[in-house]
């Protein structure tokens, strides 16, 4: 590649042409003073809103097969005039020798055979700030300029491919992730810059050769990337509410719409757009940044990572914009490299995040794991301690049935002494698998042991416990599971206590050893449960003594300890059957005091008592155990002796009179002297057939025996 980099020279305005269409200029005398030096024929001085000019150079030596003049672009279009003839135009000239803006293409004007050493005009037209030819002029082959303008753009393709990959991978992750706006500012900055690239870069031509379609597509990315930072922007600072980046994208869109929209329609050159635009852009991004600058800590270290490359981008765009107008001279700028560290950037970004993902996944994971292990231990342990809850349950209301059982069996004995017979034996069904020992009181006032359940209970349990129930504590509710002593302790009480208020049982259990599961409340529960039947055991046997305490009451005279007159009808009316079935007699005796009253009324109404509680032991004495006394009332007496004929009647009674007119009566530490009885007597059948009869045939000898003059026994004869 030859750089045609010499001799260049330039003349403000245009030709007059012959009228063969031929440009005067080309061939004019003595014009040697209209054309004035320059470096490059670009941008002479003095335009003073000239929109012609003209440059020529003579073509250098240079050796090729199929040369051709490159030129990297024109301001704005151009007539390439060689050997008197027109060799190249781009753009349509009117008859004034103007035209329209037609893009920016580049250029390659084949050139003719000893080219070398003649001058070639370039006619120039321009409406735009720049005039003339712009980039670099060159000559080359032509294969050597189609590698040339490939490799030139090689790396803004790759580029922009890399970026419109970005921008579909921004899309793809705006349709699916939360962040969609994000996502979706970045998909669309990434479209544009890689649109912007392909568009702007010389290979687009070599794809479709339209270049004002390139250079609209150029201009329409260029013109709305500040639209995608701002609105990027907005998202991001979206809390502190940046209402003048919103402005700001509007005005970019609202620019971009209007400039594409009046060049589409003809009303202006889209080239003439570019410098307006560039204005635009340098305000916006220098207020942009002043917000980016003011809230860049509240942003999160990947923003500040894109916005950092962002800028390096646009501050690639500033310069080759410099360039574009002259303000640098020209060189590539590579605005390319820009948008490949905004790309990178992003890249890193998502293979960050990608790695913070899948390392919060991960872990993620790993807690799962953990919880759904950690839940699954709690459901396997709930559903243990549930079947052992039931089973706890079920034993609990098997043993309740048979504390039940037991109550019942208790309520029907008779009195307390046969309740424990029945409550013995139920124990060990009560109480199992817990072993234990239940002790019973003694005569002695000590507690022997009266029943034992359970393995090793043998070796756990004392035979005996003294009195004094040294060593043991009784367990009282509430107990806590964690609290429950290695022996349990109950005490049986029965009231009214026929010792005062001593326990009648003892009830020994070990600590029940349940299931882990259960333990931490079963074992309270089990022990309230123990303890309540022991409660209602001894509930259960007080109403027992109470009832027999009661029926005592009701049977027995309280002042002598006989029985009274109520047990005697009963037991005369059951001795009468017994008699009557067994054929065996049965002999009534009736007696009482001789003059009581008398001796009532000379000693008193209580020696009186003393009295009648002599007759009553006596009475005790001089009878069998067959034979039952009673006190008939006042100080009447009854005596029935089943078996006992008439004449053993005759001889007990006999034998009573004789103690007890014998007997000394003392009391008060006073002698008071003697006291007889009178006495009837009458046995069935003997002397009296009739059962009915009997009664009133003692009564009558009773009688007789008073009116015979008392201290006698009188037996009824039939
Ligand atoms: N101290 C005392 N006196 C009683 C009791 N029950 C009845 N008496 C008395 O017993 C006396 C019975 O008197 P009477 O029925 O006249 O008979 P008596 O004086 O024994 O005369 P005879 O039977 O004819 O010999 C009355 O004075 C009663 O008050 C009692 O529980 N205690």
């Amino acid at each position: 590649m030859q750089p045609v980099d010499e001799g260049w020279q330039y003349r403000w305005g245009d030709s007059p042409f012959l009228a063969d269409g031929t440009p005067l200029w080309l061939d004019e005398p003595d014009s040697d003073k209209h054309w004035h030096d320059i470096a490059f024929p670009s941008n002479p001085p003095g335009r003073k809103g000239q929109e012609h000019v003209w440059f020529r150079v003579t073509l250098p030596e240079g050796e090729w097969y199929a040369p051709a003049l490159y030129i990297y672009s024109v301001d704005i279009i151009l007539q390439v005039w060689f050997r008197g003839e027109l060799l190249y135009q781009y753009g349509t000239f009117d008859e004034h020798g103007r035209g329209k803006f037609e893009g920016w293409p580049w250029h390659e004007i084949p050139l003719p055979d000893g080219y070398e050493g003649e001058t070639m005009y370039f006619r120039v037209f321009s409406n735009y700030t720049d005039i003339g030819l712009w980039g670099e002029v060159a000559i080359l082959d032509h294969p050597d300029l189609v590698l040339h303008i490939v490799s030139n753009s090689a790396e803004s393709l790759v580029i922009a491919a890399l970026s419109g990959l970005i921008a579909l991978l921004a899309l793809v992750f705006a349709l699916i992730q939360r962040r969609q706006r994000s996502f979706a500012s970045i998909a669309l900055f990434a479209f544009l810059t890689g649109v912007m690239l392909l568009a702007e870069s010389q290979a687009s031509l070599l794809i479709l050769y339209q270049p004002l379609l390139w250079d609209y597509l150029a201009a329409g990315s260029y013109y709305l990337i500040p639209v995608a930072l701002a609105l990027l922007l907005s998202q991001w600072l979206d809390a502190r509410r940046p209402r003048l980046v919103r402005w700001l994208m509007w005005l970019h869109l609202v620019f971009a719409a209007l400039a594409l929209m009046l060049a589409l329609l003809g009303l202006v050159n889209l080239s003439s757009t570019f410098p307006v635009f560039d204005g635009v852009l340098l305000i916006s991004l220098a207020l942009m940044v002043a917000v980016v600058v003011r809230n860049f800590s509240s942003l999160y270290r990947e923003q500040q990572v894109f916005l950092f490359t962002c800028g390096v981008f646009i501050v690639l765009l500033i310069l080759d914009m410099a360039v574009a107008h002259g303000f640098l001279p020209w060189g590539r700028v590579p605005v390319s490299w820009g948008a490949l560290a905004f790309s990178l950037a992003l890249i890193s970004i998502s293979v960050w995040h990608y790695g913070k993902t899948q390392q919060a996944l991960h872990q993620l994971t790993v807690q799962l794991e953990h919880k759904v292990a950690e839940r699954t231990a709690r459901a396997e342990a709930l559903a243990e301690r549930e079947v052992e809850r039931s089973r706890l349950l079920a034993l609990e209301s098997k043993k309740s049935q048979k504390l039940a059982d037991t109550i019942a069996a208790l309520q029907d004995c008779a009195g307390v002494e046969e309740a424990f017979q029945p409550l013995l034996q139920a124990l060990p069904q009560l109480y199992l698998p817990i072993a234990g020992c239940f002790y019973r009181r003694n005569p002695g006032g000590g507690y022997d042991r009266a029943s034992l359940w359970g393995r090793s209970a043998a070796n756990t349990f004392p035979p005996s416990l003294t009195q004094d129930l040294s060593g043991l504590t009784e367990t009282v509710l509430p107990v806590r599971s964690q609290d429950v002593p290695a022996q349990l302790c109950f005490l049986l009480r029965i009231e009214p206590a026929q010792f005062g208020n001593v326990p009648e049982g003892v009830l020994l259990l070990e600590r029940p050893n349940l299931p882990d599961v259960v333990k931490d409340y079963g074992t309270a529960r089990v022990v309230a449960w123990v303890y309540q039947s022991v409660e209602k055991i001894g509930i259960t046997l007080s109403g027992l003594a109470l009832r027999s305490e009661l029926q005592r009451f009701s049977y027995e005279d309280s002042l002598t300890g006989l029985k009274n007159r109520r047990y005697f009808d009963e037991l005369f009316r059951h001795e009468r059957e017994v008699a009557i079935r067994s054929e065996r007699p049965l002999s009534l005796l009736i007696f009482d005091i001789d003059h009581f009253k008398r001796f009532n009324d000379s000693h008193g109404h209580d020696a009186g008592d003393e009295v009648l509680r002599m007759v009553g032991r006596v009475l005790e004495n001089c009878f069998r155990g067959s034979d039952t006394v009673c006190r008939y009332g006042g100080e009447e007496f009854t005596v029935l002796m089943p078996g006992a004929s008439r004449e053993e009647a005759r001889q007990r009674a006999e034998n009573l009179r004789v103690t007890i007119a014998e007997s000394q009566v003392e009391y008060l530490g006073k002698q008071l002297g003697n006291l007889t009885i009178s006495a009837g007597i009458a046995c069935w059948p003997e002397s009296s057939p009739e059962f009915d009869e009997l009664f009133r045939a003692a009564d009558r000898a009773l009688y007789q025996a008073k009116a015979a003059g008392r201290n006698r026994v009188v037996t009824a004869s039939v």
